[in-house]
């Protein structure tokens, strides 16, 4: 697909996302409005049911938004498509095919060659450092190899922008500080752009370019945290006075809700806290 500069990479106007439940509407998104740039990295944060995950869904085109719209580069959502990469909690790998296959299953669907899925399943198995485990089952990995499989397959499809849905919330502490580093690196060499949904502060702050904090349901964005912390970014910024800096502010953002506040137009306007 052709480029368009001068064009935000996702646009997200005046979304609006409703459900009936007994013949009684809930609405969970209500006149959401947010542009992100092309390769840039946003982590969501927010209170918890407040409709993070519909909203990415509603970006990946697997559900329609009630009102309003999304364009990816200039082209409308209306279904999912190449140009978008989701990834979840659970890794969803197929049991039944090795490493290799699992990341070239993509692209056989788009009918690429031999020679062509051996060179991109190569060029992303070695970007997430598991080249020697191309022969192993998903069965023989750790749950953090499997996502680094399944981000492995994602990337390999090539999407402009990267949906992420707490990609590395089943993982232990450890395991998803290493992948919080390694997808830091993977994305500056790829620069996609990237929505990254996340319960930790931390890892929303690490990771991001800007962190866009979400209201209570219905979600609209209450604040756009622009992080200015250098990259790379090594896992001992956390315990820098800049970084605590920007935790603490997200976690008041987080705690400070007054009732029935409109903050649609909110997400077109980036705040530095510091
Ligand atoms: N298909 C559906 N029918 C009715 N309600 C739904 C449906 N899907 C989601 N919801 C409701 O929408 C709200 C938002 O859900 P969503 O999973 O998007 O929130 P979230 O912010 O991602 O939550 P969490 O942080 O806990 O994962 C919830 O109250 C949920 O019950």
């Amino acid at each position: 697909m052709q480029m368009n500069k001068t064009l935000p990479a996702i646009q997200i106007n005046n979304v609006e996302k409703s459900f009936s439940k007994n013949k009684e509407k809930i609405t969970v998104i209500d006149d959401f409005n947010l542009d992100v740039a092309e390769g840039q990295f946003v982590s969501f944060v927010g209170p918890s049911g407040c409709g993070k995950s519909t909203l990415l869904h509603i970006v990946g085109g697997f559900i329609p938004e009630t009102n309003g719209e999304i364009q990816i580069r200039g082209n409308k959502v209306t279904k999912p498509g190449p140009d978008r990469g989701m990834m979840f909690q659970e890794e969803a790998l197929f049991p039944w095919r090795n490493v290799y296959d699992n990341v070239a299953w993509g692209l056989e669907v788009q009918k690429k060659s031999k020679k062509e899925r051996q060179e991109i399943v190569e060029r992303f198995l070695k970007l997430v450092n598991l080249e020697d485990f191309k022969n192993s089952m998903p069965s023989e990995l750790s749950g953090g190899m499997k996502q680094r499989i399944s981000l492995a397959r994602v990337l390999a499809f090539d999407p402009d922008v990267l949906l992420m849905d707490e990609p590395f919330g089943a993982l232990d502490a450890q395991t998803r500080e290493t992948m919080q580093v390694e997808l830091q690196r993977i994305w500056s060499e790829s620069q996609k752009s990237v929505l990254f949904v996340t319960h930790d502060i931390d890892e929303a702050v690490f990771l991001g370019d800007v962190v866009a904090v979400f209201s209570k349901r219905p979600a609209q964005i209450k604040e756009l945290v622009k992080i200015d912390l250098d990259r790379p970014r090594d896992i001992s910024i956390r315990k820098s006075p800049d970084f605590v800096e920007y935790r603490n502010y997200i976690w008041d953002l987080l705690h400070d809700y007054s009732p029935e506040t409109n903050y649609s137009q909110l997400g077109r306007q980036i705040s530095h806290a510091k």
